[in-house]
């Protein structure tokens, strides 16, 4: 690649839903702290790149050793997860055509293949590209006492994951105009779409859980485990 590369690692959540002493990305995780895990695999997969590192100003539990990369910045966390990532935006001397990578630190199981495989789709999209895994179960919407008010067809429906990656300059107009008109946006992708982008879904693997419910330090574990033998 021969454009600038970023990363973005959004790490200021408070992991509420995780119910733990303390913010989830800083859990016990395969001998490490889920944050050290999730750098060491961005930091395999582009050891040149420069980290954009987003934290709560009041983190206790942040220290300097689990970051692996040469290159590095901390800036404060925001309100929401597109807050964060646009205090990045705005702190980072980037240019108009670096490439952006943005990866939640709560996603540990990333592969450095499947990082890689997404750096290069969004330096080749000027609408950027992300993650994303086809939906593979039939879908149900609810009513609101919890029956099934019919069937959804799956047929085009993807999850989106991360790392997503986007031009800087298209990326930081898309989230600068979403904060503008309050919309809240859960990923990057939204942004550009509510521009009218397009970006493209790179299949990623499906073993790249996010780390939310408690019962995930159990999943992630095996994973990791699991990779391990084959990385
Ligand atoms: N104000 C925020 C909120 C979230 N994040 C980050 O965005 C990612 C995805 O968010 P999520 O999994 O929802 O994490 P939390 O906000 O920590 O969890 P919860 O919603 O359960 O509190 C995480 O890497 C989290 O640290 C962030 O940087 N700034
Ligand atoms: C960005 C993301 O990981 C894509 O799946 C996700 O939207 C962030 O998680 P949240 O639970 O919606 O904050």
């Amino acid at each position: 690649m021969n454009v600038p590369v970023w990363l973005i690692v959004p790490a200021a959540g408070q992991g509420r839903r995780m119910s733990a002493d303390r913010p989830k990305q800083y859990l016990p995780l395969a001998g490490e702290t889920i944050l050290a895990c999730t750098l060491a695999r961005l930091h395999a997969a582009l050891p040149e790149a420069k980290l954009v590192l987003c934290l709560d100003d009041d983190d206790a539990w942040f220290a300097p050793g689990q970051v692996p990369f040469t290159r590095w910045q901390r800036v404060a966390g925001g309100a929401e997860r597109m807050d964060s990532v646009l205090n990045a935006l705005r702190a980072m001397p980037a240019n108009e055509h670096d490439v952006v990578l943005v990866h939640d630190v709560a996603r540990p199981c990333v592969t450095p293949q499947d990082v890689r495989a997404l750096a290069s789709a969004a330096a080749n999209n000027a609408d950027g590209a992300l993650l994303a895994m086809p939906v593979a179960d039939t879908m149900k919407r609810a009513t609101s006492d919890g029956s099934c008010a019919r069937t959804e067809p799956r047929e085009g429906l993807w999850h989106a994951l991360t790392p997503q990656g986007f031009p800087y300059g298209r990326l930081r107009r898309a989230l600068e105009k979403a904060q503008a008109s309050g919309a809240r946006v859960t990923d990057e992708a939204s942004a550009v779409e509510a521009l009218g982008g397009r970006p493209r879904l790179v299949s990623g693997r499906r073993d790249n859980l996010k780390v939310t419910h408690p019962d995930d330090l159990a999943l992630a574990t095996a994973i990791l485990a699991a990779q391990d033998d084959r990385l």
